[in-house]
């Protein structure tokens, strides 16, 4: 008898994640390929960074499976890497210095190249403190894609931007996808970014009748 084996690239099966009492995602099924982008749109608090936590493997399922390229998540992976809506940086480095971050040999070329794709070169010696929050996120994301990640996870990440700046960012992000390919998955609040973003991987109406049934 042959066993089917599934191309998902990330499997998430009968997920449940507890806090206590409380019960934040219940029998969560997800299904990804790789090289897609999916987007998560869902109320405030329905459980959407509780699931990229997991995923990247910061916090454990209460009951369920979690698989990346068929091997259970367990622990931090590294090819995994995660953006925040607050960028994160590192007040006391440099620009240049926070992409470098965790790099070995040849690092400062990988950051130097990284931080060009963002178009933020020219400001590579500054501090984050007197870029603008576009440009932080700029420097967040080529954090993140300098180590050449398979799977992006990205955590509301344009949420605090004015409309023309996330406009900007959600084109760079695109293009880099497309460029990099790697796997992402976004979690939103702003139905028309998750649109937008993951009208080219194969996410569109699956997604958000998936997210819909968090809450
Ligand atoms: N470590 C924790 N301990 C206890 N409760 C938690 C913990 N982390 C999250 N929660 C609770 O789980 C629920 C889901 O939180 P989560 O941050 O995943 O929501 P969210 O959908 O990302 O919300 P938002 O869109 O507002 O960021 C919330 O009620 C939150 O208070």
């Amino acid at each position: 008898m042959r066993t089917r084996v599934s191309q998902s690239y990330i499997q998430l099966k009968h997920v449940r994640k507890n806090f206590g009492e409380k019960q934040v995602l219940k029998n969560v099924q997800l299904d990804i390929s790789k090289g897609e982008f999916v987007s998560i749109v869902g109320k405030s608090g329905c459980g959407k960074s509780t699931l990229l936590r997991l995923v990247a493997g910061l916090d454990e399922p209460t009951q369920g499976t979690i698989q990346i390229k068929h091997s259970p998540v367990s622990g931090i992976a590294k090819d995994v890497r995660i953006m925040f809506q607050n960028g994160r940086l590192l007040p006391w480095k440099t620009v240049l210095q926070n992409v470098r971050l965790g790099l070995k040999e040849g690092g400062t070329n990988k950051a130097l190249k990284a931080l060009e794709q963002v178009q933020l070169i020219e400001r590579k010696n500054e501090w984050p403190s007197v870029l603008s929050g576009g440009q932080q996120q700029r420097v967040s994301l080529a954090r993140a894609l300098v180590h050449s990640p398979l799977l992006l996870l990205l955590d509301e990440p344009l949420g605090a931007l004015d409309a023309l700046t996330r406009l900007e960012m959600q084109q760079l992000i695109e293009n880099l996808w497309k460029e990099k390919q790697f796997t992402a998955i976004l979690v939103t609040h702003d139905i028309e970014e998750a649109v937008t973003l993951s009208k080219k991987g194969k996410w569109t109406i699956e997604g958000l009748f998936y997210s819909s049934h968090f809450s």
